[in-house]
């Protein structure tokens, strides 16, 4: 039951030593607060563990993970795990996908029991021993990978109809690959020296070689058995360490090439700008021994880790001002967004505290969370959801200059009390004096059905103060020009500023082609000192009938935000507040109907 999978999971983490705090507190409840632990729908065995990345080191004990047995996903990669694996979790009979690479588990390569299983990935560890033939019991299997471990013998013939992802490479596997397994490609087998047939070397292609017979050698091609025979293991070791010296410094040279590069041009891999282009490489500054320390703030979504950021397609989505940011397509298709920060300020230490405070704020769902960090001398790199419907800049200016339709008034309530309900949040649980530093329209993000996220938290602390981002200027606070210092009050200008580009549609940025204002609360105030009229809003919303009670509200609470004086704004959760004593678009059909006038939420 439960409790036995909690006591499993504590038990676990109590013997395994870890370097990134877990919080699992046994008084707290298992399936909603756990970080990385995912339980089924009536809450009451716990089906997965993902904690990729979390720094575990040393063996796993026996009747630890193993004891769950109801566990269908077990992802504990990238991360220092050694020793043989329990033979309770290859047990498991419930297990669907076992994600255990980049880790440095021994002894004889296991045979797993679960016929349910549809993925197992044990590559990049130092398992030992043959393939088992058991594997070909598990027909479910889409993907097998066991590339760079030191396994031995021959391929089983291994028949699965499911396979999808198959790679033996970088073993010791000999012998001839089962004709079942042919249909793979070259790189599911490279790397085994002694290993022959298709796709690689057809194994009896030895009329070429006058000698040894190939007669004596019926399944290994005779090219390669000849000069591995003349060498010792010796000789074949110092070959190997000299080879991997060399192809090391290499690769530090390239690496280093492309900092150099990098520092030239300013910021980003990329020389252009724009969407089409595909960069291969933004994380070209991650030293090697570094790899792997891709730091996850909530273990429990993504299963990564920095190989396959690395890895995957990315498109540029942007320069701001804390640096360039992408829109990057994992080989199994989760797409991230990853911020690549330029004049970071802080050191490893504060950033990351700085992500544990994030990790806690990105909960709310008014925020986008931030999912994973990277920190190096060179690098740091921070990892977000990508939210697919845009900000909201893109929907109030560029989607209206490409002709798509306006945002009507209702969203635009929602998106604004979102934000703000977020905002107040940031406020709420980073502290005092935790503030966002960079509120605007672009770090506004969207889900689909149009809740309003803020983005960005905490970057402003790490990063030198930016003067030069125009986009940034129209939101910020009088006194921050001066102080070079954000506050609580001067979030609640910005988002005044915020609420004033969505009643007028103008943005406050000189940006060719658009309606912009530069100072657009000085603009608003002139406009509305003249004559309490129309003009300010947005000739949108005055298609809508019986909102402009509300829109003026909403003028209000704004004007009341970007006062000059930072003592005479509102707090975050007033302007919450105020903004939800409007009546709610939601309740408007229901309150005009008669059957609830005067409906507020609380
Ligand atoms: N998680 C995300 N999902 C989808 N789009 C995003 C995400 N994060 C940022 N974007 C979009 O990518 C573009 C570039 O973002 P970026 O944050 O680099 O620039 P910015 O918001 O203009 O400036 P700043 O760096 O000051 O926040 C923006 O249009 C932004 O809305």
């Amino acid at each position: 039951d439960l409790n036995s999978d909690k006591q499993a999971l504590l038990d676990f983490a109590d013997a395994v030593p870890h370097a990134r705090k877990l919080n699992w507190n046994a008084a707290a409840p298992v399936c909603s607060s756990w970080i990385g632990v995912t339980c089924n729908v009536n809450r009451s065995r716990v089906i997965g563990i993902h904690l990729p990345g979390i720094g575990f080191t040393g063996p796993i004990p026996a009747n630890s993970i193993g004891k769950l047995d109801a566990l269908k996903i077990l992802s504990l990669r990238s991360n220092y795990l050694n020793g043989t694996l329990p033979s309770d979790i290859t047990s498991i009979s419930s297990l669907q996908y076992v994600y255990l690479q980049n880790n440095y588990f021994s002894g004889v390569l296991p045979a797993f029991r679960s016929l349910q299983l549809n993925a197992l990935d044990l590559s990049f560890n130092a398992f030992t021993g043959n393939i088992p033939p058991g594997f070909q019991n598990l027909t479910r299997l889409h993907l097998l990978n066991l590339q760079n471990n030191s396994i031995s013998g021959a391929i089983p013939p291994l028949n699965l109809p499911r396979l999808k992802i198959l790679n033996f490479s970088n073993n010791n596997l000999n012998g001839s690959i089962p004709d079942s397994l042919q249909t793979f490609p070259n790189s599911s087998f490279v790397g085994n020296s002694m290993l022959c047939g298709l796709p690689l070397t057809p194994c009896s292609t030895v009329s070429s070689s006058p000698s040894p017979s190939p007669s004596y050698f019926p399944t290994i091609s005779p090219h390669k058995n000849a000069s591995r025979k003349k060498l010792n293991s010796g000789s074949i070791i110092a070959i190997a360490v000299g080879g991997c010296a060399v192809l090391f410094l290499l690769l530090a040279l390239f690496f280093l090439c492309c900092l150099k590069k990098l520092d030239r041009q300013g910021s980003g891999v990329l020389k252009g700008k724009g969407t089409a282009e595909k960069p291969k490489d933004f994380g070209s500054g991650v030293q090697e021994a570094e790899k792997n320390k891709l730091c996850f703030l909530d273990g429990s979504y993504f299963n990564f880790d920095l190989e396959d950021l690395l890895r995957a397609s990315a498109e540029v989505l942007g320069k701001g001002s804390y640096g360039s940011t992408y829109k990057a397509i994992l080989e199994d298709g989760t797409t991230v967004v990853v911020k690549r920060l330029r004049e970071v300020a802080a050191t490893k230490r504060e950033f990351e505290q700085q992500m544990e405070v994030v990790g806690t704020i990105g909960k709310h769902s008014n925020v986008v969370p931030v999912r994973a960090y990277y920190y190096s001398k060179d690098e740091k790199l921070v990892v977000y959801s990508y939210m697919p419907a845009g900000s909201l800049f893109m929907l109030l200016h560029r989607n209206r200059s490409d002709g798509g339709t306006a945002l009507d008034w209702n969203s635009r309530m929602k998106i604004a009390l979102g934000t703000a309900r977020g905002i107040a949040f940031i406020h709420s649980e980073g502290g005092a004096k935790f503030t966002h530093g960079n509120i605007k329209s672009s770090n506004v993000l969207l889900t689909q059905d149009l809740n309003g996220c803020i983005s960005d938290v905490g970057l402003a602390h790490l990063i030198n103060f930016p003067t030069t981002a125009t986009r940034t200027i129209g939101y910020r606070a009088p006194e921050v020009t001066e102080t070079r210092k954000a506050s609580q009050k001067s979030d609640v200008y910005s988002f005044g500023v915020l609420l004033l580009e969505m009643l007028t549609g103008k943005a406050p940025l000189q940006h060719s082609g658009h309606d912009d204002v530069v100072d657009l609360p000085r603009w608003v105030r002139s406009v509305v000192r003249e004559e309490w009229t129309a003009e300010v809003f947005d000739v949108e919303l005055l298609k809508y009938q019986d909102v402009e009670e509300e829109m003026v509200q909403m003028l209000q609470i704004a004007l009341s935000c970007v006062a000059k004086v930072p003592d005479s704004r509102p707090k975050m959760d007033d302007v919450v507040r105020m903004i939800e004593q409007i009546q709610q678009p939601e309740l408007r059909n229901r309150a005009s109907s008669g059957t609830e006038s005067n409906v507020q939420t609380p």
